[in-house]
C-alpha cells in the first residue's frame, strides 16, 4: 500500500521529487524571474502572472531533476551531493529522467496555452540549455562550463518580461547580462572551497584546471563587468535613483569582496574566509539588487 507521502512514481517519496527539483537554488531563479514579470512594462491579469511563475518554477524544477539524471555517477563522489535522492539510493534513474520530463512538457504546454508561446518557448530553450548544453555537453568538457551554461540561470527575467510583453527588448537584455556576469564569481568561489570534490570527480571547474591563482583572477574581472552591467538599467535611463543607488553600494561591496577573494594566497579550503564570505553576499546581492529594481518601479512610476 502506498503511503501519501509517496507518489505516482513507485517508490519515490513527494520528498525526493521535490529534493530532485533543487528548490534552494530555484527559489533565487523564480525570485528574478517574478521581477522580470513585475517590471517589465504593461499589465497582465494577475492569474495569468502567477501561472506564468508557476510554469517558471516547474521548468526550472524539471531541468533540475533532468541535470540530477545525468549526473548521479558524478553526484554520488562529491560528499555535498551524496545524499541527493539518486546517488543515495532512494530513486532510480529512470523516475528522475520520466519526471523531469514529464514537468519540462508539463511547464512549457501551460506557459504557452495560459500565458504566450513566445515565452513557452523560451522557456524550453532555458531547460534544454541547463539540461543539455550545461549538463551533458559542457559540465565535463571544458572549465568555460559555468560562463557559458550559466546562461540558462540568467533566462528567468527575461522569461518573466515575456510573460508580459511578449517580446525582449533592451532592459531584459541587461537583467540577463547581471545574472550571466554575476555567475563566474557566485559559482567558482565557491568551487574555491569545495575544489578537492570537483577534483576527485573529474569535472573541469575552473580552480581544477586553472588554479586557484588564475580563477581568483577571473573573479575579480567578472566582478567589474558585473558592477557595469548592475549599473547600466540605472546610467541608461530605464530606472530610477532607488535601483541606481542600490546597485551602486551593492556592486561596491561585491568589487571590494572579489578583491579580497584576489588578493587572498591560502590553499586550505579551512581558511578560505574570503570566499566563503563571496559566495555568501553573491546570493544576497542578486536578490538585494532584483528587489530594489522592483521597489524603484513599485515607488517612482
Ligand atoms: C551554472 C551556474 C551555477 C552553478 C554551477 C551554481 C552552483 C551552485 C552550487 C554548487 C551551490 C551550492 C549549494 C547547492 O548545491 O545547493 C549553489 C548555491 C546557490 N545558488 Fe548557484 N549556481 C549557479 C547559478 C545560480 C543561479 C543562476 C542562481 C539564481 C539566480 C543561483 C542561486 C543559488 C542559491 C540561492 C544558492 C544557495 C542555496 C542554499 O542556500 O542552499 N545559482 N549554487
Ligand atoms: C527556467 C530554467 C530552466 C531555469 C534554470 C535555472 C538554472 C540553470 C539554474 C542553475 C543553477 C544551478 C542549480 C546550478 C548548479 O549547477 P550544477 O548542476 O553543476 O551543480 P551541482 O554540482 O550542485 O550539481
Amino acid at each position: 500500500m502506498t503511503t501519501a507521502s509517496e507518489s505516482l512514481y513507485g517508490m519515490a517519496s513527494a520528498k525526493d521529487l521535490f529534493a530532485l527539483t533543487k528548490p534552494r537554488v530555484m527559489t533565487l531563479v523564480i525570485f528574478t524571474a517574478l521581477c522580470g514579470l513585475l517590471v517589465a512594462p504593461g499589465s497582465i491579469h494577475p492569474v495569468i502572472g502567477f501561472t506564468a511563475i508557476l510554469a517558471i518554477s516547474l521548468g526550472a524544477g524539471a531541468s533540475a531533476a533532468l541535470n540530477q539524471w545525468y549526473e548521479a555517477d558524478i553526484d554520488a563522489v562529491m560528499k555535498r551531493t551524496q545524499q541527493r535522492p539518486l546517488p543515495a539510493g532512494r530513486m532510480d534513474r529512470e523516475t528522475a529522467l520520466h519526471f523531469g520530463i514529464g514537468l519540462s512538457f508539463f511547464s512549457v504546454i501551460l506557459m504557452g496555452l495560459a500565458v504566450n508561446w513566445f515565452s513557452a518557448a523560451f522557456l524550453a530553450f532555458s531547460i534544454f540549455f541547463y539540461a543539455v548544453v550545461y549538463t551533458i555537453w559542457l559540465k565535463r568538457a571544458t572549465p568555460q562550463n559555468i560562463v557559458i551554461g550559466g546562461a540558462a540561470g540568467a533566462f528567468p527575467p527575461a522569461i518573466g518580461w515575456a510573460a508580459v510583453t511578449g517580446d525582449v527588448t533592451v532592459m531584459p537584455a541587461l537583467l540577463f547580462a547581471i545574472i550571466f556576469f554575476w555567475t563566474p564569481p557566485h559559482f567558482w568561489a565557491l568551487a574555491l572551497f569545495m575544489n578537492s570534490d570537483y577534483s576527485k570527480a573529474g569535472v573541469p571547474m575552473m580552480p581544477v584546471v586553472a588554479g586557484r591563482k588564475s580563477t581568483r583572477k577571473q573573479i575579480f574581472g567578472y566582478s567589474l563587468i558585473l558592477a557595469v552591467c548592475a549599473i547600466a538599467p540605472y546610467a541608461l535611463g530605464h530606472t530610477g535613483v532607488i535601483y541606481g543607488s542600490a546597485a551602486i553600494v551593492l556592486s561596491l561591496v561585491f568589487s571590494w569582496l572579489s578583491l579580497k577573494v584576489a588578493t587572498s594566497k591560502t590553499s586550505q579550503p579551512s581558511e578560505m574566509k574570503a570566499e566563503k564570505n563571496l559566495f555568501k553576499f553573491s546570493i544576497f546581492y542578486l536578490f538585494a539588487l532584483f528587489a530594489a529594481l522592483v521597489a524603484d518601479r513599485m515607488i517612482l512610476a
